[in-house]
């Protein structure tokens, strides 16, 4: 925190966590399907790069989600390092049955701040969606599987507006102190989210619950992701979700775009000094797999531009330049 003995600045090795939602988040809304086996090797690429948390997949309806149908599969069948964690997304009862049967590690339920997104996107009220999560969490026990609620649309709904902070910390307090949450991430759906906002939402969850795991989930829909992050460090948040090449978005929320994008959220806090505790290189070539995979291009400015240093050659003519510029030609 910028308190004046630290700067946002410099991590002078400050770990930060890095969770990678791209074949949960990032695949979701694609219209190409993504062969099971090429999901698998995705998540083992990724497995191998140091993030601290994956969400494989997510255990929706496949008539919501087709993209994501073969969940089950592709948890079953992953190489499962030791350390990381393997989360999948569930709404309901029937998607908690089937994280159990793949041997899911933490189940991250979900649903809105908003009574608009949450309809449009779960087709139930908040008050339902809760009551769901309730025996949706307590499965999870049962199984000893970790739990984590994403809130939606925390920083604005694209159908209602601004969520008030109260009806937000309200909703954290539901999932901590009554469902025992271990812990809990304030996602922002569309990019609607501004870093003096995001400071205040975190600063406030940060005085409340210290002690619970506090994720934060940013889409660069208005280009504000980085800039997000970096309020969010100063506030005292240490762990972030971020999509492969930063595709994602919520099929169910208007105007939803890519999460930021893993490579360059590590590789900026990377040239500040934090630790993400991520190989940055064999980061950047799973992300290299996603274009022929999705049929399209990916957002990620380091997949397109290469890292800093990387660097490129001198024109073929540069010795001829050289020798004219000095003179001597
Ligand atoms: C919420 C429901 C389930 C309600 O779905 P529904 O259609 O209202 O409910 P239903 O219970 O009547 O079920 C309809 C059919 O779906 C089946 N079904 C129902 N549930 C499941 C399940 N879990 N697994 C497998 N099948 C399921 C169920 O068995 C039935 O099949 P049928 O009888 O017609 O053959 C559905 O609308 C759904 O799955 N929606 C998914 C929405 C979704 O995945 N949205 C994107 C993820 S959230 C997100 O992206 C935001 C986030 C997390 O990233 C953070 C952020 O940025 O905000």
């Amino acid at each position: 925190m910028s308190n004046g003995t630290v700067s946002l600045w410099n991590g002078e090795g400050r770990r930060i966590h890095i969770q990678e939602v791209g074949t949960r988040d990032g695949l979701q809304a694609e219209e190409a399907f993504v062969p099971t086996e090429d999901k698998i090797a995705l998540v083992d690429a990724l497995s191998a790069t140091g993030l601290a948390k994956i969400e494989v997949t997510s255990f929706v309806s496949p008539k919501a989600i087709p993209a994501l149908r073969d969940g089950e599969q592709v948890m079953r069948e992953i190489t499962r390092v030791p350390g990381v964690v393997y989360s999948a997304l569930v709404p309901n009862i029937r998607g908690a049955e089937r994280a159990i049967d793949a041997n899911t590690d933490e189940f991250n339920l979900v649903m809105s701040a908003s009574e608009s997104h949450n309809l449009s996107n779960l087709r139930m009220t908040r008050a339902q969606s809760f009551a769901a999560l309730s025996e949706v969490s307590a499965l999870a026990r049962q199984a000893g599987a970790a739990v984590n609620v994403s809130l939606s649309c925390v920083f604005g709904c694209p159908m209602e507006g601004d969520v008030p902070e109260a009806t937000v910390l309200d909703w954290c307090a539901r999932y901590i102190e009554e469902l025992g949450a271990g812990g809990v991430t304030l996602c922002d759906t569309t990019g609607m989210a501004f870093p003096t906002q995001v400071a205040a939402l975190t600063r406030a969850f940060r005085a409340r619950w210290p002690q619970t795991e506090l994720t934060l989930h940013f889409h660069n829909t208005r280009g504000l992701g980085l800039a997000n992050v970096m309020a969010a460090i100063d506030a005292g948040a240490d762990r972030f979700d971020a999509s492969l090449g930063g595709i994602g978005g919520c099929p169910y929320a208007p105007g939803a775009s890519g999460n930021v994008c893993t490579e360059e959220i590590v590789h900026a806090l990377a040239l500040m000094g934090y630790d993400c505790g991520v190989d940055l290189e064999r980061l950047v070539s799973a992300a290299k797999r996603l274009p022929p995979l999705l049929g399209h291009d990916i957002p990620s400015q380091i997949v397109k531009a290469g890292r800093r240093l990387d660097l490129h050659p001198r024109p073929a003519d540069f010795e001829a330049i050289r020798e004219r510029a000095l003179g001597r030609a």
